[in-house]
Formats: C-alpha cells, sequence, structure tokens
C-alpha cells in the first residue's frame, strides 16, 4: 500500500515545529520531508536538516526543471519540496509530512487528493505573538511583517482536514497523532475491502 502524505500548516509561531518535532519522535515510521529554500540560513541551522539551502538561481534552475512537487514563495523567499523527498517515499509504503504554507497544500490537494491537512491555530493573537517573540531570532521589523502574514495564512485554515488549536501542548501533540493514526487506520481499513472485493470479483466461477 501507498504511504498516506500529511501536510501540517500554521502562522509562524503557532508551535507547529515543536508539534511536529514531538509526533515525528512517538512515531518514527513518518518520514519529514526537507524543503529546499533560497533564504540564507540563521545561525545554528544546518544545510539538509532544516532547510537544503539554495540560491535563487538554483531554486528556479529547479522550478524550470519541474523538480518540485509544490513549491511558493513565502514571506519573500522561495520554499518547495522536492518531488524527489516525497514521491519514492510514498510508493515505497512510508507515510510522509510535509510542513508547509497553505498555498503549497494548495497544490499538494489537487495532486494528492487523499492527502491528509492539518492546520494548528494559537489560542490567542497575544499568545501567537509572544511565541513568535520568545524564539527570540527575528528583528521587531520580521516579527510585524510575520504577523501581518500570520493573518493572511489563518484565513486559509478551513481549506484544511483538521484544525488543532495549540493551547495546552500535550494536548496538541496528542491530537495530531489520533489524527494521524485514524486516518492511517481508515486507509489501510479500505485497501483491505478492495482486496477483499476484488479477490471475489476476479474469482473464476
Ligand atoms: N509551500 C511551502 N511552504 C513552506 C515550505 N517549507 C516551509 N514552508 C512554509 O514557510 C513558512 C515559514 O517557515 P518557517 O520555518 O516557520 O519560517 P522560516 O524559518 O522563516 O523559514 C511556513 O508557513 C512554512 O510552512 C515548502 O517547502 N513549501
Ligand atoms: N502550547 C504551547 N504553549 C506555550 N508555548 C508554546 C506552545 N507550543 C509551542 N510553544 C513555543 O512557542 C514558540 C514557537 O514555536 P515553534 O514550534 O517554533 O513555532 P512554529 O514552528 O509554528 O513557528 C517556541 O518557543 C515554542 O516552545
Amino acid at each position: 500500500m501507498r504511504g498516506t502524505l500529511y501536510i501540517v500548516a500554521a502562522p509562524s509561531g503557532a508551535g507547529k515545529s515543536s508539534i511536529v518535532n514531538a509526533v515525528l519522535a512517538r512515531d518514527p515510521g513518518i518520514r519529514l520531508s526537507i524543503s529546499f529554500t533560497s533564504r540564507a540560513p540563521r545561525p545554528g541551522e544546518r544545510h539538509a536538516e532544516h532547510y537544503n539551502f539554495v540560491s535563487a538561481a538554483e531554486f528556479e534552475a529547479m522550478v524550470a526543471a519541474g523538480d518540485f512537487f509544490e513549491y511558493a514563495r513565502v514571506h519573500g523567499d522561495w520554499k518547495g519540496t522536492a518531488r524527489q523527498s516525497v514521491e519514492p517515499a510514498l510508493a515505497a509504503g512510508h507515510d510522509v509530512l510535509l510542513e508547509i504554507d497553505w498555498q503549497g497544500a494548495r497544490q499538494v490537494r489537487q495532486k494528492v487528493p487523499d492527502a491528509v491537512s492539518v492546520f494548528i491555530l494559537p489560542p490567542s493573537r497575544a499568545a501567537l505573538e509572544e511565541r513568535m517573540r520568545k524564539r527570540g531570532q527575528d528583528s521587531e521589523e520580521v516579527i510585524q511583517r510575520r504577523l501581518a502574514a500570520a493573518r493572511e495564512e489563518m484565513s486559509h485554515y478551513a481549506e484544511f482536514d483538521y484544525v488543532i488549536v495549540n493551547e495546552v501542548f500535550d494536548t496538541a501533540v496528542a491530537e495530531m497523532c489520533s489524527i494521524f493514526t485514524a486516518s492511517r487506520l481508515r486507509r489501510e481499513a479500505q485497501a483491505a475491502r478492495h482486496a477483499d472485493l476484488l479477490a471475489a470479483l476476479l474469482e473464476t466461477p
């Protein structure tokens, strides 16, 4: 059976990376796709671990070569998921998780209609702003830009299959694990039903 494709999106600062890391630690079978980006690495970020960092020209060459499963301009930088990070793993039966924005999520839904998409919301505007500041990595100008971008991102929450409000961290992690487990079980049950049906249909009379 092909693997399941999970999409997780959220406004910056909602707790997406923290939740995804906790879910991956509990469920090591899920493969996290490492995106490509044209933005410069921040202090402490490592190539091929946080992102595959490439120049804008390299990114655009990958677009022209059709290398991307999805890509978009996010906060002024190119971000994209390489086909190579997704298609072989799904075909081999592995589940793959994409941490991408709403524009990428739209492209993926068109390609893979049974992808399972989850949107993470902060419990309040104040909490979102506080969490952005707590990371202490961005200038005030960048934070103001990100708050405006957060409103745009959150306006698309209803396009997603599931919404998690990240108020209590452990509850949010448990909710995401439940969503993933339930959707995997549903797909396995459906595949088993189809296998039984085909066996019956193809049985020689
Ligand atoms: N479409 C798309 N969006 C992405 C990709 N990788 C990251 N993003 C989105 O880019 C936004 C900013 O990412 P984030 O890691 O929070 O911030 P950054 O550290 O400034 O890159 C978030 O909405 C991510 O979901 C990607 O491969 N494709
Ligand atoms: N439920 C929560 N309650 C309080 N702080 C949280 C919660 N979830 C995440 N955080 C904190 O908020 C900040 C932003 O989280 P992060 O995972 O980096 O967000 P994102 O990936 O969505 O930008 C981090 O300092 C993180 O520890």
